[in-house]
């Protein structure tokens, strides 16, 4: 299918934008304490439901027309077409004159998925069998090292997308890969976080995953290069590199060209954006800890909300309504900042997941159609777990000057039933939503100082401080476990989210071409890091980088490390 054909105006000059504007005006003086107060099923009203999946949004500072006007919003933006052309493969990455096909991968219908009048299941199911024989063979044993030694240890090579996702699954899914090797992530560019990795492993029970789907990345070319050097110079020989190093690309020439056996490489495609591959091939590391069966788990859990996001209504359908809560927040009430803060130890990676997901697909200022964009778009996205971030940076949220609008996320059940550990982590999240929501009016803080006993002098001086505005947004995503299924879900939601939200923009959600100067720079100056390449630097920058430079220059020549 082609591309969807460009757009002539941007959003904001529609009827639907101004009436949100005039909506927002309308809302500034109400506060959540009162939208409470008016409706005594207020949670029952904004709440939504998938199965097990609870995700409260009646502490945002809507009412059921800013809804009704955002759901116009999407409308207007035509997201109905867009998400099946989506899922239909069409070009809807204009400027890569790609499709966004990551829904087929764990498309678990039985149906094809026709990419150029071509059904692309059949390979994607032939991935999937060569991956599960792979990893049977990896985690019963019998895929042995080059001295007849089982796998203990997997060292994943590969940065961003490659990175990001498998890393944060593993993490995430820890209880389900307790009979698996272990897994280790490599993605710095600097030695360090290599040279640390592999200091405690052994290179005869160690296999080294390749993961880039260019295979052309500065970063993971450097560190494949430099494992495999490891690797060798442990006694092991070229021919036992067939053991110890696997790829997972799109890029066959260049994986053999690199000394891999193609034999060895997972194939993924043109028509998955990096930052959504971990259902494809990426996943190869997941699938290595938990096993293949989990992680098939892990795919159906994101076919369930890729239903979900095709079949349910609007209003009720999930990623669609917090997308267009991020649009009213960062729009209309003018948040600059998304927090989002698991509380679940094991999702610690979630946040900066989430930050390449949707900072490097929402990230753009113009249109499908190179138009300058006259609202914000991606926000800024960040966070920690909590409750680590509650004696961090809540501060900022709870009495700073700007409005942060935040996710909480936490399992009903813990995998580890300790004590009350898990009724206090609860207790925990509850709390914060609703201080964030009420906040605390001078005569509460007045009364509880005066119940301290405080003098007069001490407690108007005091008063300013101890006051709370409220009013703070937050979502609240509760669902039964952390299981593979339930994360399958939760990945795919924000997914989807981060669509709905490029589709309303109308900008391209799959492209990143910023991320390209700073490549292409880097690959300019690192020769001319060679002090043996006589002044190079000189004239070809502005004078800092100049500077910055000869800094660097003249330090290697009086240290005497020159090349
Ligand atoms: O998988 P590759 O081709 O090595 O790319 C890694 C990452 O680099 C980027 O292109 C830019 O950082 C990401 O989009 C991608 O996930």
């Amino acid at each position: 299918m082609s591309a969807p054909s460009l757009k002539t105006s941007l959003p904001s000059q529609s009827a639907t934008w101004s009436a949100l504007k005039d909506h927002a005006a309308a809302m500034s003086e109400v506060h959540l304490r009162d939208l409470f107060a008016e409706d005594a099923d207020r949670f029952e009203n904004f709440s939504l439901r998938l199965d097990d999946l609870l995700v409260d949004v009646s502490k945002q500072r809507i009412t059921g027309e800013t809804l009704s006007l955002l759901i116009s919003l999407a409308e207007d933006a035509g997201l109905g077409a867009a998400r099946q052309a989506m899922f239909e493969g069409s070009r809807i990455n204009t400027t890569e004159n790609r499709a966004a096909l990551h829904t087929a991968l764990r498309n678990r219908s039985g149906g094809p998925v026709l990419y150029d009048g071509r059904d692309v299941m059949p390979d994607i199911k032939a991935v999937l069998t060569r991956m599960r024989h792979f990893t049977d063979e990896v985690r019963g044993g019998a895929w042995q090292g080059y001295r007849g030694d089982v796998i203990t240890d997997v060292v994943n090579i590969g940065i961003g997308g490659s990175d990001l996702g498998p890393q944060m699954v593993t993490q995430a899914l820890t209880p389900y890969g307790r009979d698996g090797p272990r897994l280790h992530f490599v993605s710095n560019v600097d030695a360090s976080h290599l040279m640390e990795t592999l200091r405690p492993l052994d290179a005869a029970t160690t296999l080294f995953v390749i993961a880039s789907k260019t295979f052309t990345t500065q970063e993971t070319m450097t560190n494949a290069g430099s494992a495999r050097q490891w690797f060798l110079s442990s006694g092991a020989a070229e021919p036992d590199i067939a053991r110890h190093f696997v790829a997972v690309s799109t890029n066959a020439d260049s994986v053999r060209a690199f000394g891999i056996d193609p034999r060895n490489m997972f194939e993924f495609w043109d028509w998955v954006g990096g930052r959504y591959s971990l259902w494809s091939a990426i996943g190869l590391p997941i699938a290595l800890s938990i096993g293949m069966d989990a992680f098939e788990d892990l795919l159906a859990g994101a076919h369930d909300m890729d239903r979900h996001f095709l079949q349910a209504p609007l209003k009720e359908n999930i990623p669609v309504v917090l997308a267009l809560l991020g649009v009213w927040n960062a729009n209309f009430l003018g948040a600059a900042s998304h927090a989002v803060l698991p509380y679940d130890q094991y999702l610690s990676r979630l946040p900066a997941y989430l930050q390449q997901a949707d900072m490097e697909s929402n990230g753009k200022s113009v249109t499908h159609a190179g138009t300058a964009v006259d609202y914000s778009t991606g926000p800024i996205v960040w966070g920690e777990p909590g409750t680590n971030g509650q004696h961090a940076f809540y501060q900022l949220i709870h009495q700073g000057s700007h409005l942060i609008p935040a996710d909480f996320i936490a399992p009903l059940e813990s995998h580890n039933d300790v004590g009350q550990h898990h009724k206090i982590l609860l207790s925990n999240v509850f709390a914060q939503t609703e201080a964030l929501m009420k906040g605390r009016t001078a005569e509460e803080a007045k009364a509880e100082m005066q119940a301290q006993g405080l003098e007069d002098a001490t407690l108007a001086r005091l008063l300013p401080h101890r006051v709370f505005e409220g009013n703070k947004p937050s979502t609240t995503i509760l669902f039964r476990k952390l299981t593979p299924h339930s994360l399958g879900r939760l990945i795919a939601l924000y997914e989807h989210k981060i669509f709905v939200q490029g589709v309303i923009w109308d900008i391209n959600s799959f492209d990143q071409w910023g991320v390209e100067l700073g490549k292409q720079l880097a690959n300019k100056i690192l020769p001319e890091l060679d002090p043996q390449e006589g002044e190079a630097a000189a004239g070809l920058h502005d004078s800092s980088t100049s500077g910055l430079i000869q800094h660097y220059r003249a330090h290697l020549l009086a240290s005497g490390k020159q090349s």
